[in-house]
């Protein structure tokens, strides 16, 4: 991180230039550092992002934080020094320290009438095999006006542009008003039970620096998410997110079902999924359409999602069982991969690793189903997009945990950095107590300013009486259950290995099962494969699902169609059917898609 002090000598222009036809530009101002006199450095502030130009001796060099990657600024001051620290100008020559505080601090060092903004951004660093986010922060240090109020003034009309165009507002001099807190629905169960110290660990510092407050309850049991988003007012919140895994945002996604106005509340109220769990094939599909790299149990690029509050709509499918009508946005099951998934919940504590390691027993013993499979195939998939390559795995070299505090960052000068503007990382710093406000600090999940934290004790009686649970939802086009299909559908009546539909890209973290599938296009992706493949063909085929390779297929045993409706009746009483990854009853099952009903919040592509 370096500290660019200000010089007041390019006029400030809040309602914006234009740099060039497609790049409006809000503020500008030229900073230098102490120890590089022959350097200037002109920032600007643009409809693009904070534009950093180092210019020395003639030449320049540009680096350009794009907006999309910026969540949040603060405004600091410099913090008092112990009595005799760095009072001697060795001490101060040796040790470039920052010490800041927030500005209502008590430890605030008078001497210094500079106001430091501090601006947060995870960058999108990419190579020819994989991609991460980057934590950096860029220090502008204010200090052109002998007092601290002016200084003030100056770093805090850049920090409210810098929220207006996050929020995507027209810029103004006022921030944007005050937004309503998220509702985060928390399961401590999901996946290796590790969701409350993720979100602890990488979420919340995101939305702390973001300045998204939320309210947290962790759930107490089974539906507790589903009874609470039915009864409460959803409308209080600025989104609802399930931590975990596809588990809790079905609760989520049928709870609102179940209310009389789901309709107004999916439409004003967004959805979102942090993935926790085992099984996280919507936050991994979302990822996937997004660009965004998805490395498990590092949540940056959801967090952000969140912090930045871009919604994107999707469908739903309308599944009904013999005594069950639910809402599911990601695959039912019928055979061997439902098989897998619930049986190998006994592995839960080995994390998504459970599903490789069920498959290969189960394919050692491999189970067939009769019944009759039925489907209304879609006829032209022309107009939908391609199918993309996933991005591969990487691994963040930042925000491992714990974030590099501002008290803790030293400036590193442009001689010593080739990246002059951004922090190393990989360093752990402590926490460190300015970071946070006095309420909050000593709370164990940092939450922001106006954030609670709901223990699983709270408001329990309330969840346990629920008001009388009844699906509404758009309205059926498909018979009834037990009546007669329309003529055109097409029934396919024997014996099946599987058959698995699915509506997102990924079914699960390395299920890439329907590579063209898009958040909102009206399809449900139909795998059928019937009995009679070899282990070997099968072993395979399952394999290449891992890449999407899976998908171009199609023999005598094995077929993918893009369907509007199916139904599924099975012969007999044993075997297992899924719904989103949970188990449904056994028997005849249908579903068809309703396009565009829930709103997601997705990471920002602007
Ligand atoms: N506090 C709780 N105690 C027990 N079960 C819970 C609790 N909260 C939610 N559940 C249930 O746990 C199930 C699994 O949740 P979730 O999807 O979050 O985790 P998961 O491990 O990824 O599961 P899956 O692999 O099935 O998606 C859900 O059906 C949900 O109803």
């Amino acid at each position: 991180m370096a500290e660019l002090n200000s010089r007041k000598d390019v006029p400030n222009d809040i309602e914006g230039n234009y740099a060039d036809s497609k790049e409006q530009v809000y503020l500008e101002e030229t900073f230098y550092i102490l120890s590089k006199k022959n350097a200037v450095f002109r920032v600007r502030l643009t409809s693009k992002g904070l534009s950093l130009s180092k210019e020395t001796d003639g030449n320049s060099k540009e680096q350009t934080i794009l907006l999309r990657d910026i969540i949040g600024s603060k405004c600091m001051r410099s913090k008092r020094r112990r009595p005799g620290a760095g009072s001697c100008v060795c001490s101060s020559l040796v040790s470039h320290q920052l010490k800041v505080v927030d500005e209502n601090s008590g430890d605030l060092d008078e001497n210094d009438v500079s106001a430091y903004l501090y601006v947060y951004a995870y960058i999108l660093k990419q190579n020819r095999r994989a991609s991460k986010r980057e934590r950096t922060t860029i220090t502008l240090r204010f200090r052109s006006f002998d007092k601290y109020e002016d200084n003030n003034k100056e770093a805090q009309k850049w920090r409210t542009t810098i929220k207006c165009l996050i929020a995507g507002q027209s810029v103004s001099h006022m921030p944007p008003v005050a937004e309503k807190k998220l509702l985060i629905l928390l399961n401590p169960k999901s996946g290796p039970g590790k969701a409350r110290e993720l979100f602890q660990t990488k979420v919340a510092p995101i939305l702390q620096e973001a300045e998204v407050p939320y309210d947290l309850h962790v759930t107490k049991y089974a539906n507790y998410a589903r009874e609470f988003v039915r009864t409460r007012n959803v409308y209080a919140w600025r989104g609802i997110v399930a931590v975990g895994g596809d588990g809790v945002l079905f609760e989520v996604i049928n709870g609102m079902f179940e209310r009389l106005d789901w309709q107004q509340a999916l439409a004003e109220v967004p959805l979102a999924a942090l993935p926790c769990g085992s099984g996280n094939g919507l936050a991994r599909s979302i990822c996937h359409l997004y660009n965004e790299p998805y490395i498990p149990q590092n949540l940056t690029g959801m967090s952000m999602a969140l912090a930045r509050g871009k919604a994107a709509a999707m469908d739903v499918v309308r599944i009904e069982t013999k005594s069950n009508i639910m809402f599911s946005f990601l695959s039912v099951g019928w055979g061997l991969l439902s098989d897998i998934d619930i049986e190998s919940e006994r592995l839960r504590a080995i994390g998504g690793q459970r599903f490789t390691v069920w498959a290969i027993a189960r394919l050692l013993s491999l189970r067939k189903y009769k019944g009759v499979v039925s489907y209304c195939k879609i006829k032209d998939i022309s107009n939908i997009p391609k199918p993309k390559q996933p991005l591969l795995l990487s691994h963040s070299v930042s925000h491992d945990g714990a974030l590099d505090s501002p008290d803790a960052e030293a400036f590193i000068d442009c001689d010593e950095n080739t990246d002059v503007f951004t922090t190393v990382n990989g360093k752990r710093h402590q926490r460190v107590d300015s970071w946070y406000s006095v309420n909050s600090r000593r709370s164990a999940f940092f939450s922001t300013r106006g954030s609670e934290y709901h223990s699983v004790t709270s408001s329990t009686s309330e969840m346990r009486s629920p008001t009388h649970a009844c699906m509404h939802g758009p309205a059926p086009r498909l018979p009834a259950l037990v009546s007669q299909l329309p003529s055109h559908w097409v029934h396919l009546e024997g014996e099946f290995v599987m058959v698995h539909i699915a509506y997102q890209s990924f079914i699960g973290e390395d299920f890439l099962f329907a590579p063209r599938a898009q958040l909102s296009d009206g399809i449900i992706w139909m795998l059928i494969i019937k009995a009679g493949i070899s282990r070997s063909q099968l072993f395979s085929f399952l394999l290449s699902i891992t890449s999407g390779g899976h998908a171009d297929i199609e023999t005598e045993y094995i077929k993918m169609v893009p369907v509007s409706a199916f139904r599924i009746v099975p012969e007999g009483t044993s075997g297992t059917l899924t719904v989103d990854g949970e188990q449904v009853e056994y028997g005849p099952i249908q579903g068809e898609i309703f396009p565009d009903i829930v709103n997601l919040l997705v990471p920002d592509i602007q």
